[in-house]
């Protein structure tokens, strides 16, 4: 039998939770680090993101959230094409430079780009790539929702990840 959200044992009263809590409580969700990228008409950005997951694989779909207030959001929405390179353990000083700051032209010079489907700026050596567009969006609170078709993809075979947890980056050694 479902019991009803409500009546739920020791569950708090809706309404209550502060953003700082809600981080606090992110914070302790290893995840994935991605380098997102963008080029096209409206220009060339990125930035680092950890909230990418896998949607469907018919047709094959991830998911991106985009911070509205992030400098990549307008070149994001006017091109809707985006790379999601997924780093691996080495890649850590990358991650640090897309995440936030550091101005768009020093973030790309910091190392080598190719394109593929998309015209989106694709890092060669990720432990994978997926190349996309935008195929809808929607806005939940700050961020939007980017929903990313794959256009065309790689990955690299027993290589290490580099994972955020606790506010931090690990590497995560292959096998
Ligand atoms: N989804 C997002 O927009 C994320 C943004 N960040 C940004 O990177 C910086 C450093 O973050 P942390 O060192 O992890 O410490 P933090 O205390 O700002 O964040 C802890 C965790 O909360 C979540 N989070 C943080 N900001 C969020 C936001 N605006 N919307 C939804 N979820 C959010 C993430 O899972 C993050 O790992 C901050 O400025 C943070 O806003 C970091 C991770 C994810
Ligand atoms: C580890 C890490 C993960 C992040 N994940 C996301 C994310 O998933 N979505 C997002 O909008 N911003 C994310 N950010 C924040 C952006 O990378 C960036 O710092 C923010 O958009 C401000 O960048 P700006 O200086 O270019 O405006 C993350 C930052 C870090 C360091």
């Amino acid at each position: 039998m479902q019991i009803p959200q409500q009546q739920t044992p020791n569950a708090p009263p809706a309404g209550l939770v502060s953003r700082e809590a809600f981080r606090d409580a992110m914070a302790r969700l290893a995840a994935a680090v991605n380098i997102v990228t963008t080029d096209g008409p409206h220009g060339r950005a990125g930035f680092t993101a950890t909230a990418v997951c896998s949607v469907t694989d018919t047709p094959p779909t991830l998911l991106v959230c985009l911070n509205r207030a992030a400098s990549a959001y307008p070149y994001v929405k006017g091109n809707g094409a985006v790379c999601v390179n997924t780093l691996t353990a080495s890649q850590r000083a990358l991650s640090q430079c897309f995440g936030g700051k550091t101005p768009m032209d020093e973030r790309f010079a910091a190392t080598a780009w190719s394109t593929w489907l998309s015209g989106a700026p694709v890092l060669e050596d990720a432990a994978a790539v997926f190349d996309c567009r935008v195929s809808r969006s929607t806005r939940v609170g700050t961020h939007d929702i980017l929903f990313c078709e794959v256009l065309a993809l790689r990955h690299r075979e027993s290589d290490s990840a580099l994972v955020y947890f606790d506010r931090n980056y690990h590497g995560l050694p292959y096998a």
